[in-house]
């Protein structure tokens, strides 16, 4: 009886939810691939890139296109509308309460998990150590790191020529540099005698997204399961037989063991003055000795601060290893911007005596610099992020688009519309960059943009772009990601020639866009590379 109840009720309650989003049916999109799925097969295949950029050149910077049971979403790459949803009514448009709430309950009450005034207090405090100052000050670190990589490497390549898996090593910098870097800790990730096992925290890292993706059809009734006591959802998952399910606990049991034993280890040496303690530069450390400062109403508690470190790690490994492959790839495939690179690294290298370059030589560089602002932008690791409108709003349109009903050219968004936030679509508009926009091209840095970049006003914190977003919730890491990639490069390129294997290199779309080899069955991301010392 009361399961016939609860049905109805869905029913209802969804018929109800189509009916508010009435206003959105006149805006074009492409046909829904099923009532159940809508377009959703579609827009996560691995490939879907090419099918993304159809819908894009088909439909233009607003469409719409189906969720789960005809829930109507919007894809929007306009910048004025991006503008209100990023930037003026910020607030109206938080992260989905599935990303919230599978953040805090994984990664704890970090940023990821928090919206509002509090998400900004926390982002107040957080800040300051992520300044230009602060990075200045971490690039000794960053090399030093840097070059266990390159020792590694260059022991793999000492008999000659040799296939190496990249992303791998870049997933062990990455991970290396955000844990010293961020937490003052090493997980060891760089020693090339580690077997990496089941219960060490980069695993539980790499495993924690995929996990979690398996359980994604069930997130319309998750924020409300999420809520019940972690007694009750330990004791659920066990009497549940889903081995995928009883190894997310796992996952996020190593994780939060981990950054836990890591901050007791900062506390007892906070509250014993530990003069080591005082003198450490990793976020954390900062972090924590500013806590002590500031007024009660502004301290950060403990649980949220351990939620920083997993939130830190998780957001900073897969993404900057991902960006790194992305340009080695590249320059792979270039070789003639490789050898330029190259050239341009020696000759600074050089000049300042064969010393490492400190970081305002590095970010003075003009074809590194190059390098990367233009894989970010034809690249972004993350092609999408989605918010979602909590009121009904009309927001205003750079240009006014045809729907059914005929041209607007304001949007109006009923109240739990989801937007996915066009990234690359934004980043590769030809009428922004001009017809060549998606090409990749670093030498379209060294000279004046064109009028219609800057006319464009494109929300972004980063070089006109959307890689890292704009607004209150930017990546608050990305000056700590463009330092990483640059150490990097100058340490690699200088040491080794990079061209491409017999394995052909594709990427595949999912949350990030990762790099695997064609036509193997195992789509575990890699990306092998054929390594020579210069
Ligand atoms: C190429 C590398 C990176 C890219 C493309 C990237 C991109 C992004 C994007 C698009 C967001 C917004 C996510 C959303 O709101 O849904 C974000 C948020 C965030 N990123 Fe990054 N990120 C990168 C590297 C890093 C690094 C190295 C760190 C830390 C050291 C970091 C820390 C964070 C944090 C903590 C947030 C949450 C910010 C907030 O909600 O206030 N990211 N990043």
């Amino acid at each position: 009886m009361w399961i016939s109840a609860l049905a109805i009720g869905f029913v209802a309650y969804q018929v109800y939810q189509r009916l508010k989003q009435r206003s959105l049916w006149t805006i074009p999109g492409p046909r829904s691939g099923s009532f159940l799925t809508g377009n959703y097969k579609q827009m996560f295949h691995p490939s879907a890139t090419e099918y993304h950029d159809e819908l894009r050149k088909k439909f233009g910077s607003v469409f719409r296109i189906s969720g789960l049971l005809g829930d109507s979403q919007l894809v929007i790459s306009d910048p004025m509308a991006l503008t209100s949803i990023l930037l003026k009514e910020q607030d109206l448009f938080p992260p989905s309460q599935w990303f919230r709430e599978t953040n805090r309950l994984g990664l704890g009450p970090g940023l990821f998990a928090q919206v509002g005034a509090h998400h900004r207090k926390q982002r107040k405090i957080l800040n300051p150590v992520f300044s230009n100052k602060h990075m200045r000050s971490m690039t000794p670190l960053f090399h030093q790191i840097t070059h266990q990589l390159r020792s590694v490497l260059l022991e793999k390549v000492a008999a000659g020529p040799r296939e190496v898996d990249l992303l791998d090593w870049f997933g062990r910098l990455a991970l290396e540099l955000v844990a010293q870097g961020g937490l003052g800790y090493s997980f060891d990730s760089l020693n090339p005698h580690k077997e990496d096992t089941e219960s060490d925290f980069g695993t539980a890292i790499k495993q924690f997204v995929p996990h979690l993706s398996a359980f994604w059809v069930f997130r319309t009734i998750f924020p409300v399961v999420s809520r019940w006591p972690s007694r009750v959802l330990r004791f659920g998952v066990k009497c549940l037989p889903l081995p995928t399910l009883t190894r997310l606990v796992k996952v996020v049991d190593i994780m939060h063991e981990n950054t836990k034993h890591v901050f007791d280890e900062k506390k007892e040496a906070l509250l014993n003055g530990d003069q080591e303690f005082r003198e450490r530069m990793d976020i954390i450390s900062i972090l924590m000795r500013e806590n002590v400062k500031v007024s009660q109403e502004d301290k950060m508690p403990d649980d949220e601060i351990i939620g920083q470190m997993a939130s830190l790690i998780f957001a900073a490994t897969d993404t900057t290893s991902t960006a790194l492959s992305r340009i080695i790839h590249l320059l792979s495939m270039h070789p003639e911007v490789q050898n330029k690179l190259r050239k341009e690294l020696t000759d600074a290298y050089a000049a300042a005596g064969n010393n490492e370059l400190g970081y305002d030589e590095l970010v003075e560089l003009p074809y590194l610099d190059a390098i990367c602002r233009e894989t970010l932008r034809v690249y972004p690791p993350l092609n999408f992020i989605v918010r979602v409108c909590s009121k009904d709003v009309s927001i205003p349109l750079s240009q006014p688009i045809q729907t059914t009903a005929g041209p607007i050219s304001s949007l109006f968004i009923p109240r739990d519309t989801s937007i996915w936030i066009g990234i690359r679509f934004l980043n590769c508009d030809p009428n922004i960059w001009g017809p060549d926009a998606s090409e990749w091209k670093p030498e379209r840095w060294l000279s004046p943009h064109p009028q219609s970049v800057s006319d464009a006003r494109i929300p972004g914190i980063y070089s006109n772009m959307m890689t890292f977003i704009g607004g209150g919730r930017a990546c608050i890491g990305f000056k700590f990601s463009q330092l990483e990639m640059k150490v990097v490069l100058a340490q690699l390129i200088r040491s080794f020639r990079f061209s491409l294997t017999q394995a052909e290199v594709v990427w595949r779309f999912g949350g990030l866009t990762t790099p695997s080899v064609k036509g193997l069955n195992n789509v575990t991301p890699q990306m092998p590379m054929l390594l020579e010392k210069v």
